[in-house]
């Protein structure tokens, strides 16, 4: 018996060494059975497995290549099923050793897989193989990574399967910075930023700070901010995950959404003023700020939004730092103002951008993609109404996109000029209204002193 305990905690140790693949558990299938086996679980305690999706797509790529010669074979009398149920089976050799792995998917929807081999591979298994095969997956994954956008469920939605907690569309959106209307020096200075920060694995390592970046986005509707983000996501090649605070109902949700994203992703949080009512009532007697949902009835015990600022805040600052790295944050809002102070300090939200409304530069840029121009003579009238005039870059879009085939430049450039010249005359009248107000207000002080 002792020798039995030996032999088995030897085994342990040696697969324990494996450091990449972070958790997982393993057992003989039989105790005088040469043969060992590894388990690869999809999560551990609701976190991503991150040697598992590289693990998968690499046996995904042995599975089709074979599949592709029983195709061949099985054609005239299979139906495909048969293929199916031999693509959860792949059989791998490497360096002259034979590993069988098998995939396999429990009641809830949680996949694992086995990896079974034989004791005296034990060592190539452990020390290149299922190195090999992560870095091979990983390779596969970057050439045919689809980006994707995810949304989270309602939390009633989970725990049926994997994909509970987000689901997910294919990510394709045609912005890029070089559509992107706006000021071609703040431009330049968020492309340097990314760039620093996707190039910036070694110096994050260095300074022992998680591989994260921060921005918040603020501007009137309309300003791009929206656009910003797939032009990002499109710039570096990352997935988005669009948070939304509203579905969710407390900072333990918050925390599993969260810890289930992966790596290289934008996780993005819109209109962050609207989600969390960071102004509104807040509960005194707890110490956290309580965040209440805005839709729901207030006073309904039920409806209460337990996300609290403190929770979205702690992720920030890196508390789950070691499940995530190359991960971007980006707020936006309409709102600078709104916003509490702590939740935009410097060092959380690590870039603030103003999107503005449109300028001339930023104009420029719009008639290049919608018209194909570069100067007109209209321009210099659409210049100096710009000046004085608020109007956002999705509505000036609006008017150069055109209508029918047969607007041309001019025509477009007209309809700009009348819809700024309208909103000239808003906006002045506003003002007037606005100066009327302050002048009564001064006239009915003179009286009263
Ligand atoms: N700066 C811009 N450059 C190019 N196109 C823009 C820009 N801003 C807006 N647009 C156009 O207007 C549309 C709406 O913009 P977008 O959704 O990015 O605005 P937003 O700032 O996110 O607004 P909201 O605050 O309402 O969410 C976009 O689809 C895009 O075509
Ligand atoms: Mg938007």
């Amino acid at each position: 018996n002792h020798l039995k305990i030996a032999i088995k905690e030897f085994f342990l140790s040696t697969i324990q060494q494996i450091s990449f693949a972070k958790r997982f558990s393993d057992k003989f299938i039989n105790f005088f059975s040469p043969y060992v086996q590894i388990n690869f679980s999809e999560y551990e305690d609701y976190r991503v497995n991150h040697a598992f999706d590289p693990i998968e797509t690499y046996l995904g790529a042995k599975a089709t290549d074979k599949a592709k010669h029983l195709r061949a074979s099985q054609v005239r009398e299979s139906k495909g099923l048969v293929l199916k149920r031999d693509e959860t089976k792949v059989r791998d050799e490497y360096e002259g050793i034979r590993v069988w792995w098998e995939m396999e998917t429990d009641s809830a929807g949680y996949k694992t897989l086995k990896l079974t081999f034989h004791r005296r591979s034990r060592d190539i298994v452990t020390n290149s193989y299922i190195k090999y095969v992560v870095e091979e997956g990983k390779s596969i994954d970057a050439k045919n990574k689809k980006m994707k956008l995810f949304t989270n469920n309602p939390s009633s939605h989970w725990g049926s399967s994997k994909t509970s907690f987000w689901r997910y569309i294919d990510f394709e959106h045609p912005a890029t910075f070089e559509t992107l209307a706006m000021d071609p020096k703040k431009k330049e200075q968020i492309l340097n930023d990314l760039a620093a920060f996707n190039n910036g694995k070694d110096y994050y390592k260095k300074i022992g700070k998680a591989w994260k970046r921060g921005y918040l986005l603020y501007g009137p509707p309309g300003t791009g901010k929206s656009t910003m983000i797939a032009a990002m996501a499109n710039l570096l090649n990352y997935s988005i995950y669009d948070l939304e605070l509203t579905a969710i109902q407390n900072n333990s949700e918050l925390r599993k959404l969260l810890t289930a994203t992966s790596n290289k992703s934008i996780i993005v949080i819109e209109d962050i003023d609207c989600s969390l009512d960071l102004t509104g009532k807040r509960k005194k007697k707890e110490s956290n700020l309580m965040i209440w949902r805005k839709d729901g009835d207030q006073d309904n015990e039920e409806n209460k939004s337990f996300v609290t600022l403190s929770g979205l805040l702690n992720f920030i600052d890196g508390i789950w730092s070691a499940c995530g790295q190359e991960r971007i944050i980006v707020f936006t809002t309409n709102h600078l103002a709104k916003l509490d102070p702590a939740l935009i300090r410097r060092g959380r939200m690590d870039m603030h951008i103003e999107l503005s409304y449109c300028t001339f530069e930023a104009f420029k840029t719009l008639a290049k993609n919608y018209l194909d121009l570069d100067s007109h003579p209209l321009f210099s009238k659409i210049e100096s109404l710009m000046k004085e005039t608020n109007i956002a870059p999705a509505d000036v879009a609006e008017n150069l996109m055109k209508k029918n085939r047969e607007t041309d430049a001019d025509g477009s450039l007209n309809d700009l000029i009348e819809s700024l010249e309208r909103k000239k005359k808003v906006q002045i009248a506003q003002v007037d209204e606005h100066k009327e107000y302050s002048n009564k207000i001064v006239e009915a002080f003179r009286k009263l002193f």
